[in-house]
């Protein structure tokens, strides 16, 4: 299946067709990882990694009073292809904090995403908030490369991961002072997050295999996580009425790519989504 193909077939309602594009993608990663590899080898990834400025606290910063927003640099998606044209990252991350973004999410995969290490590179040095590797993490190789490009955060999504690849990674991102945003979808894949010692645990209403949203997803199982752990709500906010619905399940933080990228100005869209969170009447996770 192509890019094209998902496309045509996804847009958010789901397809039999469309239920191989997660190993699609695993299978695109891993070739791209090899031949970057190939041209900077681990050592030198790790010395790069070593030498990078100290991360940020993600975990501090989503725990703070109100729901974070996640503002995500997303230029295309498997299930709407091209979203947005985003000439300058640096500067999109820009609008996103002066709206009040907690934390950017850069899309760093290029078959599916159109992202690159260089978009992370670039927001990095932009703002001065915390900066998630979003990408189909599967090798400890990519942590480096996360942390050598300045990530503070780094995904890993469980139904990519065999269990003890997802330990592994883990603890490898913590050993570098990252923080893991381990994403879930299903109450097995929780279980397994939790097992991992995860701290930040994202619930993606978007079903990586049929690229189908769900909302109640995160409902059904954020109760179900310790308050010990951030809860994030992932995919599916089009704007406050949703950042509201997961707010009232529970959620400290939601991540947001398509209702940001597609508007006319990012910065608003942003600090729209942030005053709902900061709203009295908007429910508080209970700790
Ligand atoms: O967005 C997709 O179509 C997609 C397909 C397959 C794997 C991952 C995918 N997206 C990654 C994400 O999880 C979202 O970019 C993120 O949660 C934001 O979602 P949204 O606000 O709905 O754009």
């Amino acid at each position: 299946m192509t890019a094209e193909h998902a496309h045509a077939e996804g847009d958010d309602a789901g397809s039999a067709a469309s239920a191989s594009v997660l190993d699609e993608i695993l299978a695109g990663v891993r070739e791209d990882v090899a031949r970057r590899q190939e041209q900077v080898p681990l050592e030198r990834i790790r010395e790069l990694a070593a030498a990078a400025p100290p991360p940020l606290d993600a975990y501090a910063a989503l725990r703070r009073p109100g729901v974070a927003v996640i503002a995500e640099v997303k230029r295309s998606s498997p299930s709407k292809g091209r979203l947005a044209e985003i000439a300058d990252p640096a500067e999109l991350a820009g609008e996103y904090a002066a709206g009040g973004a907690r934390a950017i999410s850069v899309l760093t995969e290029g078959r599916w995403f159109g992202g690159s290490l260089d978009d992370l590179a670039a927001v990095r040095a932009a703002v001065k908030i915390p900066v998630l590797r979003k990408d189909f993490v599967v090798s400890s190789y990519q942590v480096h490369e996360a942390r050598a490009h300045g990530a503070d955060l780094v995904l890993l999504i469980v139904a990519a991961l065999e269990q003890n690849a997802l330990v592994g990674l883990l603890e490898r991102i913590e050993s570098l002072g990252m923080t893991a945003l381990v994403e879930v979808h299903t109450e097995e894949e929780a279980d397994r997050a939790l097992e991992a010692g995860a701290q930040v645990i994202g619930v993606n209403a978007r079903d990586l295999r049929t690229l189908e949203v769900d909302r109640s997803v995160f409902e059904r199982i954020a109760p179900g996580l310790p308050s010990s752990v951030v809860k994030i709500a992932e995919s599916g906010v089009r704007g406050p009425h949703d950042l509201i619905r997961y707010a009232s399940a529970g959620a400290d933080a939601v991540l947001v790519g398509e209702g940001l990228v597609t508007q006319k100005s990012p910065r608003e869209a942003v600090a729209e989504l942030v005053n709902a969170g900061n709203h009295p009447a908007t429910p508080r996770p209970v700790r």
